[in-house]
């Protein structure tokens, strides 16, 4: 691949999303040192450079085909993708997977006085919003009229400060919204990073590198969404003990030195094993047991 082909992705510069998407290029074997003042990082080992850049910009450079992969919020490619296509631009792009960070969800608040019933108790309000777009369609479908005020950030500081009854912003733990004295009323978009691709043709070349780098990462969000499981089980109860645990169907059981009433198991569970599960197998005679995170998967 040539200098002037490298594959190109965008990246947050800084924010919620800036540091896992760093972390997750890194897992999947692309070498680099982010300098904080340069926009663009030049991959060590492989022809691919990182654009460093505000979210709100990712989906457009996506979606003109300025860079070829970009890692953004849900919440980000759906407003931009609703903005585009009302102004008639653009606004097509590929959804490659969903990323396993960024968990937050779009939704209504309104202060605690207020007293909500249903969607219908917001109509005629003003809402503040960073997302109009979202904002209008959830609207339109519950058919209730509103007028919003937008604003870029702190938008949950808007109706003490006068300019709103409402908001619509998103919400992870629910504190920014609790220290401000407000309370979720309709959830309108659940989101998560995820990873999209232009829909342009790309040439051959970069097109394998894109390949590789998403086999790659679902391999690395497979890995870090499993866990090695180990234990020792009576061999009386060990049916019982593969069904507790989770996505487990085809365990490895092994014979143990001097025990024939007892086996070893070795699992890969989808899911992190909790502490009742773990309870539950010692009360069937489960021994020894280990959970190991896992580093890689591949095949
Ligand atoms: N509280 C949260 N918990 C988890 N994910 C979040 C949370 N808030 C936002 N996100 C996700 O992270 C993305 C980036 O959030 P951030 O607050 O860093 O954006 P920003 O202030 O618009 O950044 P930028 O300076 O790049 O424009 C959001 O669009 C959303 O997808
Ligand atoms: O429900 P919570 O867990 O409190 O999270 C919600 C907050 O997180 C985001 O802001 P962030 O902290 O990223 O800062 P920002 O104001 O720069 O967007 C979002 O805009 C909310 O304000
Ligand atoms: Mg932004």
């Amino acid at each position: 691949m040539s200098e002037n082909n490298r594959l190109r992705i965008a990246i947050q510069k800084s924010g919620r999303l800036s540091k896992e998407s760093q972390k997750l290029l890194k897992s999947c074997g692309v070498k680099f040192n982010v300098n904080e003042q340069r926009l663009i990082v030049h991959a060590d080992n492989m022809p691919i450079d990182l654009l460093r850049v505000r979210d709100d910009d990712i989906p457009g450079l996506v979606m003109d085909g300025v860079v070829d992969l970009g890692i953004i919020g849900e919440n980000v490619l759906e407003e931009e993708q609703i903005e585009r296509q009302t102004l008639g631009k653009p606004a097509e792009c590929v959804k490659l997977r969903e990323l396993d960070f960024g968990a937050c969800r779009l939704s209504l608040a309104v202060p605690n006085e207020f007293s909500y019933e249903n969607a219908s108790s917001l109509e005629g309000l003003r809402i503040a919003t960073s997302y109009p777009n979202l904002l209008r369609r959830y609207m339109q479908e519950k058919g209730i009229n509103y007028s919003d005020c937008m604003l870029k950030g702190s938008v949950e500081v808007a109706p003490r400060a006068g300019l709103s009854d409402g908001i619509c912003d998103l919400v992870s733990t629910g504190a920014t919204l609790e220290a401000n004295g407000l309370y979720e009323t309709d959830v309108i978009y659940q989101s998560m990073a995820c990873i999209i691709q232009s829909a342009e043709e790309q040439e051959p070349g970069k097109q394998a590198l894109i390949d590789k780098i998403l086999s790659r990462m679902n391999g690395v969000v497979r890995a870090r969404e499993s866990k090695y499981i180990l234990l020792h089980a009576p061999r009386e109860t060990l049916d019982q003990i593969v069904a507790l645990l989770p996505g487990a169907e085809n365990p490895t059981v092994l014979p143990l030195n001097d025990d024939t009433d007892r086996v070893a198991i070795h699992a890969v569970s989808t899911e992190d094993l909790f502490w009742d599960t773990m309870e539950e197998l010692t009360a069937l005679g489960a021994s020894s047991i280990l959970v190991m995170p896992i580093e890689k998967m591949a095949g």
